[in-house]
């Protein structure tokens, strides 16, 4: 009876936030190195829970990474667990991560981000939305028909990994390996790592893919003295400002030549659909906290939010940056930035067109620098078919659990493994979020709210 799973799951909201606590507690960075033991502790905490609720599990090792400094270090193995195998039953496939992006006090949280805390019925730490909370939020519904004795509908497998944040890292291959053993009776697959457009609830079918790199300029053999050397050599970082300036206009416009060759035509359908969603463009902008946004119409917006290009610029690595007046000169820098494409943009391509074009605009220069440009990640965009029986299935349950229709939406930002999935297991995904639209994801003041969190898992009970 589905009245005793939800009287179940509402009597268990402490015990929910607890386990959540425990697990933003871990700083499973991914993207840091020195922070590697943490990653590997967490994918032993999913491990146990899973093992503890009764199921099949298993720590799969992916293999190692290759460091930029030509050592190696092993991947958080991935853990894959199943529940039911009744062949009269579909089976659906859980995927999720328990990794996150870097997470400091002093970068402007108000509380310790790696401390869960509870402020006006939010939860605020890193990873709380992106991605600890929902994947709880599926554990705990498995869970839930586990201690009532209930039969689960469908037989339910999850694979939760720690590198989604850097690219999935080894989950491609993983993937390919187990096409034909753990994958071959996985009917769908669900994602639950985004976030709704605004208050109302949301069904994803598409995210845009993401090729990140790294350019770096060295001159020098070490760092000068402006005041001493400046004047005297020609400054990477001159360099390196001046060929990232050539990557985007200031309104917009991406100038790597050819980059938009191969983006899909935006139909007179799919304008008809963002013109259809509900979204205030004015409080967009007001929460952002900008005073102008690039586009104040809003299919105009939300296209260029989900399925255009964009170039953004992350970070210049060997730069000053702490809050002193240092008067260096950098002797080797390397600028970060990524373009994140959309269907039918290919990142191999993208590879060669950023690098043609980078190596063209520093050669102008005629520095007697040396400029080095690598790919780091090529996750590809996934773009899904709304009319399949997943979202007609995601849609009444949205429906009966917030008795409103469920905004087909698209999400901006990138599930590297999301494309591998559909093109190596053929299967179908969707992609139901259990994250608010303000939920900080990779920024400061991370959250959840516990009224989201407690009400997508519902949709996933009736799922
Ligand atoms: C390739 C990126 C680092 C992936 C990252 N994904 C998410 O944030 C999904 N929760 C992104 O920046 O889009």
């Amino acid at each position: 009876m589905i009245s005793n799973l939800i009287k179940y799951v509402d009597d268990h909201q402490e015990e929910y936030v607890q386990t959540l606590r425990e697990w933003v507690a871990v700083e499973s960075d991914s993207s840091d190195v020195t922070k590697r033991a943490e990653l590997y502790r967490m994918m032993d905490m999913v491990g146990e829970k899973l093992r503890k609720m009764g199921g099949k599990v298993e720590l799969v090792d992916i293999g190692e990474e290759q460091l930029p400094d030509g050592s190696s270090l092993a991947l958080p193995k991935v853990v894959t667990a199943q529940f039911g195998s009744d062949v009269n039953k579909p089976t659906v496939c859980v995927y999720g991560h328990v990794d996150v992006q870097p997470a400091q006090k002093e970068d402007g949280w108000a509380t310790e981000p790696y401390n869960l805390t509870e402020i006006n019925g939010n939860l605020y730490g890193r990873g709380a939305s992106d991605n600890k909370a929902p994947v709880l939020a599926w554990i705990h519904a498995v869970e839930a028909f586990k201690a009532l004795d209930m039969d689960l509908p469908v037989n339910v497998k999850y694979l939760i990994e720690g590198m989604e944040e850097t690219g999935s890292n080894g989950l491609d291959a993983m993937i390919k390996s187990q096409k034909s053993t753990f994958f071959s009776d996985v009917d769908y697959i669900i994602i639950s790592d985004c976030g709704w457009l605004s208050k109302r609830p949301a069904l994803t079918y598409g995210t845009r893919g993401n090729c990140y790199f790294f350019a770096e300029v060295e001159g020098p053999k070490q760092d000068l003295h402006s005041g001493v050397y400046g004047g005297t050599v020609i400054e990477p970082m001159t360099d390196l400002i001046g060929i990232l300036d050539t990557l985007i206009s200031p309104s917009g416009t991406i100038l790597i030549p050819g980059i938009r060759d191969a983006v899909a035509p935006f139909s007179d359908e799919e304008w008809k659909m963002y013109q259809d969603i509900e979204f205030d463009v004015e409080s967009y902008r007001e929460k952002i906290g900008v005073e102008q946004l690039m586009y104040n119409n809003k299919v105009e917006l939300l296209a260029h939010r989900w399925r255009h290009p964009t170039v953004s610029i992350h970070g210049i690595n060997g730069a000053f940056s702490a809050p002193g007046t240092k008067t260096v000169i950098p002797a080797k820098v390397t600028g970060k930035f990524s373009i994140r494409q959309v269907p039918d943009m290919d990142p191999a391509v993208v590879e060669k067109q950023v690098t043609d074009h980078l190596h063209s605009v520093f050669a102008k220069r005629k520095s007697p620098n040396k400029l080095k440009v690598k790919m780091i990640i090529g996750a590809k965009p996934w773009l899904a078919d709304i009319k399949h029986s997943l979202y007609e299935a995601g849609k009444a349950a949205v429906k009966r659990v917030f008795n409103v229709d469920a905004d087909m939406i698209r999400e901006g930002g990138t599930i590297p493994i999301a494309r591998t999935f559909q093109d190596v297991t053929e299967k179908s995904i969707i992609m139901l979020p259990i994250g608010g639209f303000d939920d900080g994801l990779h920024s400061q003041n991370e959250k959840m709210s516990t009224k989201t969190w407690h009400y997508v898992l519902m949709c996933g009970l009736l799922y």
